[in-house]
C-alpha cells in the first residue's frame, strides 16, 4: 500500500427507536473495526454539525435504520431530506455505502427499507456494498444460525420478536452485521489506496 494511504474512514449512521437496530450498529463498527478501520458511530436522531463533518471526511458510510411501516423510520428520512445539502455539493460522491435494518417480522418488507437506502447513495453516486453472502437456512441441512439467515442480499437483515428486548437481537444477525462492517471497510480500504496510488 502507498506510504499516502489512511486507514479506512467508516461511518454508521444509524436510528434505532427501542434498541434493537442499536445492537447491529454496534456489531457493524466492530466488523468494520476489526478490519482495520476508524469508526465513528452516529445517532442521525441527535447529529450534531461536528458528526456532519465526520461523514463529509468518511470514506464509507453505513445506513442503518428499523423498518417501519415497510420503510426506514420518521427519524432516518428526516435525516435524509437534511443530506440534500450535501447532494447539492457532490460531497458524499464516490464514497462507499451500504446499509442494515432490524424489523420485527421474518420478511416484515425490509427490502423497502434497503432499497430506500441503495436509492439514497445512488442520488449521492456513492458506491453502494451489497452483503456478499449467500442465504442461509434454506435447506433441510441449514439452520437459523447461519450467516444471513433471512436471506437477503442488499444489506444486513435481523428480526426480532417486538415483544422482545435488546438482548434478544439473533447471535445470526449480530455476526451478519458483523460480516457487512468487516466487508465495507475491505472496500475501503481499496479504494482508499487506490487513490493514494493515483495520486502518488
Ligand atoms: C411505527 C412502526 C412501524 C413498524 N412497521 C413494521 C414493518 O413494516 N414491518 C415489520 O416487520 N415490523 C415493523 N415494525 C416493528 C419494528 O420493525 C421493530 O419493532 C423494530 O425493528 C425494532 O427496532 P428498533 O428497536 O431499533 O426500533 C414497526 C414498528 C413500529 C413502531
Amino acid at each position: 500500500m502507498s506510504a499516502l494511504a489512511h486507514a479506512p474512514v467508516v461511518s454508521v449512521a444509524y436510528h434505532s427507536g427501542y434498541g434493537h437496530t442499536a445492537v447491529l450498529a454496534e456489531a457493524v463498527r466492530a466488523g468494520a473495526a476489526e478490519a482495520g478501520a476508524t469508526v465513528h458511530l452516529i445517532k442521525v436522531d441527535e447529529i450534531d454539525d461536528a458528526q456532519w463533518a465526520l461523514l463529509d471526511a468518511s470514506d464509507a458510510i453505513v445506513f442503518g435504520s428499523p423498518t417501519y411501516m415497510g420503510t426506514a423510520s420518521g427519524a432516518f428520512h428526516t435525516f435524509a431530506e437534511a443530506t440534500s445539502k450535501r447532494w447539492f455539493g457532490d460531497v458524499w460522491q464516490d464514497k462507499v455505502a451500504a446499509g442494515f435494518t432490524n424489523s420485527g417480522s421474518k420478511n416484515g418488507d425490509k427490502s423497502g427499507t434497503l432499497g430506500f437506502f441503495q436509492t439514497l447513495a445512488a442520488q449521492h453516486a456513492m458506491s453502494w456494498v451489497n452483503l456478499g453472502l449467500k442465504p442461509g437456512w434454506n435447506t433441510s441441512t441449514a439452520s437459523e444460525h447461519d450467516l444471513n439467515r433471512l436471506g437477503f442480499s442488499a444489506g444486513a437483515a435481523a428480526q426480532t420478536h417486538t415483544d422482545h428486548g435488546v438482548e434478544d437481537v439473533h447471535k445470526a444477525d449480530i455476526a451478519t452485521a458483523e460480516h457487512l462492517g468487516r466487508r465495507v471497510a475491505q472496500h475501503a480500504r481499496v479504494i482508499v489506496a487506490g487513490r493514494a496510488a493515483l495520486a502518488a
